[in-house]
């Protein structure tokens, strides 16, 4: 495989994963995103990044998106190069909006758009390598397709076998990902609630039991079901649908003022639910300004956000 462009621009969306019962199968896309221009250079890896994360991420080799632009390369057994990185990001960190699959996604593209071969980094395979790294398939889906998705993992293959970076850098083939897009209604918009501190997506994963009464996993089933339609159009059926039992209980012992944000947003009958692992916070639909007031009053950045129906995209580093 042989580097033959060498400079590419990617834009990745934010994603929601979970929506309340989908836990780890759900993901939806909001128009909100990244953008990276990936230069390949003979000199030393050099990182510029405006917006989200400009004060705290790692620079050069260990920024994730030259991470992942090497793990893209190396996969196809193309010969890695110096890099020149310019993000520019709107997708918050860690807050559960998806943002490391996102630049995860946007590495494993730019790698893509550099090679001879491209078809060796498709989404099957893009998706496969961004959930051996997150170790959860849901907001890569929708990073890389927009709109809404479900996913699932083969049997045999959960949390413990998912494989993982390391696994990957010593040649391991990752679990291969079951995708398909879901029906979006054309008018659903979202308002999430930021908080402005974050919460690893580790940490908040970390809290979750081994196991769960089987009565949760049926309460659950039913609800993600329901979710199909309520995502379709059917938004008198929202507020059941995005009920869970799964995760959101479990996640309130560190995201104590999220869920309390939750549960007084669904008493009010809003659709409410812990974007991904949190602490955002996200109603599917509009909220009344008064509510919303309120909300922002307590600290929370509220905004309305639309759907990316458009997913990951990729074109040369000169196009906006
Ligand atoms: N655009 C980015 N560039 C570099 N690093 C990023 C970027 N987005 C996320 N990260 C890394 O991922 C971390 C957040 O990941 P995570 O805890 O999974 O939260 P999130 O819900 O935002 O995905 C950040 O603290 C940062 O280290
Ligand atoms: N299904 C995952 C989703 C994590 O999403 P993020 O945006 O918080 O990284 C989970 O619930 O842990």
């Amino acid at each position: 495989m042989r580097i033959v462009t060498d400079s590419v621009r990617v834009r990745v969306p934010a994603t929601s994963a979970n929506l309340g019962p989908g836990f780890d199968a759900f993901g939806l896309a909001l128009e909100l995103h990244d953008v990276v221009r990936v230069r390949a250079t003979a000199s030393a890896t050099r990182t510029h990044v405006t917006g989200e994360g400009a004060e705290t991420v790692p620079d050069g080799e260990d920024h994730l998106v030259v991470r992942a632009v090497r793990a893209g390369l190396e996969h196809v057994g193309a010969p890695q190069v110096g890099l020149e990185l310019s993000a520019h990001n709107q997708i918050p960190h860690g807050r559960g909006l998806g943002s490391s699959a996102a630049a995860v996604v946007a590495g494993l593209m730019a790698a893509r758009g550099m090679i001879s071969e491209p078809e060796a980094l498709d989404d099957a395979v893009i998706l496969d390598l961004a959930t051996a790294w997150e170790g959860h398939p849901d907001n890569a889906a929708a990073t890389i397709l927009g709109g809404a998705t479900l996913t699932w993992l083969p049997q045999g293959a959960g949390d413990h076998g998912v494989v993982g970076p390391q696994d990957l850098a010593a040649g391991a083939p990752p679990v291969r990902v079951g995708v398909t897009p879901v029906a979006v209604a054309a008018d659903l918009v979202t308002t999430v609630f930021i908080p402005a501190h974050p919460v690893a997506t580790r940490v908040a994963r970390s809290v979750l039991p081994p196991a769960v009464p089987h009565a949760d996993a049926a309460f659950n089933a039913a609800r993600a079901a329901l979710l199909l339609l309520a995502l379709g159009g059917r938004s008198d059926l929202a507020l059941e649908a995005t009920a869970d039992r799964l995760h959101q209980p479990y996640r309130g012992e560190v995201l104590p003022e999220s869920m309390e944000l939750v549960h007084w947003l669904r008493e009010q009958g809003l659709p409410a639910v812990i974007s991904g692992a949190g602490p955002t916070v996200l109603v599917l639909g509009t909220v009344p300004p008064t509510l919303r007031r309120a909300a922002e009053r307590g600290g929370w950045d509220a905004r309305a956000l639309g759907v990316d129906r458009v997913g990951a995209t990729l074109g040369q580093a000169d196009t906006r």
